[in-house]
């Protein structure tokens, strides 16, 4: 264990003092699993280097990172500062900033799974506390592989580091199991250490400022309201569409496919964020409860309709911005027979008063024309109006919300054209952001985990309504019932994902 003598506490008053007096953050020592790691470096690092840059983390903050690399503080403080030059969103352009914030930073190596080092860092984390004066707020995050959560939260409750006098929180990363049964069993693990309103469960779409957006856009502008049901609005698409492919991680993806890695959690939770009405009075426990009144709203499906609903595909070779790339199979680590889906579609259906009679189309797929994250809400076709004489029909009013890369929100109306004889054709109304300015979805999610707000993240009621929706599918992939369509990467997808909604009358937007 690395012995530190540098002041590692960060005083926020000369950074952006209106914003930390006003926050009152309560002080913390961030205990990073992992810290060693990919999600450490791209996401973690730079995400609380912008909270800082922004005043928002607390004025005695500190990190403690873990991991089997015997690094010393500085090899670690180096790899901090080099993670914020190449991942950061704003360059760390001040230096004398970006040293303030590393001194918060100091390593010890630790192996999860040997109990004697638990007792180690419990010493490590007192002494600093005690340096720092601050109270025993402990935030650990579980930045490894899900086979070592077990091991940790054990080892966190025997070593003495969850008996804290402050509060303490866990914040884990997905996957969060791999099916109902070892997700339910993880849970179990979790719970050995941690109560519920202690877990912070990451979907970084969650995080998403377009998803945590929704609330306000629905509910702020009296409008949408009105019209956010069954009545006005014919179906809803939502979509998560990557150009890339599975990179380098045949390994996991093989065991995951699309269903795990994106629709059991991402797809799900942006119908939950979509389709939730919520109460006058909100509250983090009032959103959830609405949020698991979706899930057990939506339809479950029986094995022998699961074929005319999901749509399972594969991705083959192609041409992706004019470059050529292997087809799925072809991937070095994959086996050439493998059946895995790298796409999803789905024809779903809340029956609850409000969407009964809405189909919610949602898809995801690699190797795909665009990256593009949208919803879109296709109202329902005007009525014909006596005294609009056109011949073609009229638009459905669409409401598209551009979630991520871009950002934005677009709204087709119908307006006559003066310079086409009065002839009536949609035309878009529309807002968008830069994305420079929006903060990443790790920094808002790690904002609200040291404010101790769980709005946006998963409860665990969530995920497990998840799992058993998605179960019959993961049953019929297994089992081979749905035919594995092959499309070409950098198109749309399958066919069979178009007649999806053709068979009732739509297409994509
Ligand atoms: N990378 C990403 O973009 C994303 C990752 N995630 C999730 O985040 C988690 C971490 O992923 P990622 O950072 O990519 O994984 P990496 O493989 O890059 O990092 C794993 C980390 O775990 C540490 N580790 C492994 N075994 C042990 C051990 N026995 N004792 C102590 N530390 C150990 C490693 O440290 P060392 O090598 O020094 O031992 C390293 O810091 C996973 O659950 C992943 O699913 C989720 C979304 C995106
Ligand atoms: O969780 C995951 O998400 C990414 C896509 O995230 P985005 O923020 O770029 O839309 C996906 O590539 C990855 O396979 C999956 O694990």
């Amino acid at each position: 264990m690395d012995g530190v003598a540098v002041k590692r506490n960060i005083n926020l008053e000369d950074n952006n003092p209106s914003i930390s007096e006003s926050l009152e953050l309560d002080s913390v020592t961030l205990v990073l699993f992992g810290s060693t790691g990919d999600l450490a470096k791209r996401k973690v690092f730079p995400a609380l280097y912008n909270l800082f840059l922004d005043g928002k983390i607390p004025d005695s903050f500190s990190v403690i990172g873990l991991g089997r690399r015997e690094w010393s503080n500085n090899v670690f403080q180096t790899h901090v500062k080099e993670s914020l030059t190449t991942f950061s969103r704003r360059l760390p352009t001040d230096h004398s900033k970006m040293e303030r914030f590393i001194q918060a930073f100091q390593y010890s190596t630790l192996d999860v799974n040997n109990d004697k080092e638990y007792e180690k860092l419990l010493e490590m984390i007192r002494k600093n506390e005690e340096e720092l004066n601050i109270p025993e707020n402990r935030l650990f995050y579980l930045s490894v592989a899900p086979q070592l959560f077990d091991a940790i939260t054990m080892n966190i409750k025997k070593s003495g580091l969850s008996s804290t006098k402050g509060w303490k929180r866990l914040i884990i990363e997905k996957p969060f199991g791999e099916d109902l049964k070892s997700a339910q069993q993880l849970n179990k693990k979790l719970s050995v250490a941690f109560e519920e309103d202690e877990i912070y469960r990451i979907d970084h779409y969650l995080g998403k400022s377009m998803i945590q957006n929704l609330e306000a856009l629905k509910f702020a502008n009296p409008v949408i309201k009105a019209l956010w049901n069954n009545q006005h609005i014919a179906n809803v698409q939502i979509t998560a569409s990557e150009t890339v492919g599975i990179e380098n991680r045949a390994d996991f993806y093989e065991q995951s496919g699309a269903i795990r890695d994106m629709v059991q959690n991402h797809m799900l939770q942006m119908l939950m964020m979509t389709a939730v009405h919520l109460p006058k009075h909100n509250s983090v426990k009032s959103i959830r409860k609405e949020k698991r009144k979706i899930m057990e709203s939506l339809q479950a499906f029986q094995i022998e309709e699961i074929n005319s609903h999901v749509v399972r595909g594969q991705y083959d070779s192609g041409e992706i911005l004019g470059e050529s790339v292997v087809g799925y199979t072809e991937e070095q680590e994959v086996d050439e027979t493998s059946k895995t889906d790298t796409f999803f579609a789905a024809r779903v259906q809340i029956e609850d008063p409000f969407w009964s009679g809405v189909p919610f189309y949602i898809r995801t797929g690699k190797r795909m024309k665009e990256k593009s994250t949208r919803i879109v809400i296709e109202f329902k076709k005007p009525l014909k109006c006596a005294y609009i004489a056109q011949r073609e029909e009229l638009s459905p009013n669409i409401l598209i919300i551009e979630v991520s890369p871009n950002e934005g929100v677009f709204f087709q109306l119908n307006s006559r054209n003066p310079l086409k004889g009065g002839e009536i054709e949609p035309i878009i109304v529309e807002f968008s952001t830069s994305q420079k300015e929006i903060p990443e979805a790790y920094e808002l999610l790690l904002f609200d985990a040291l404010q101790g707000d769980q709005t946006f993240f998963a409860h665990w009621s969530e995920l497990e309504l998840s799992w058993k929706w998605i179960q019959p599918i993961l049953e019929a992939f297994k089992e081979d019932i749905l035919p594995l369509h092959l499309y070409p990467s950098g198109s749309t997808g399958p066919k069979a994902a178009d007649q999806l909604l053709e068979k009732d009358g739509f297409t994509w937007w």
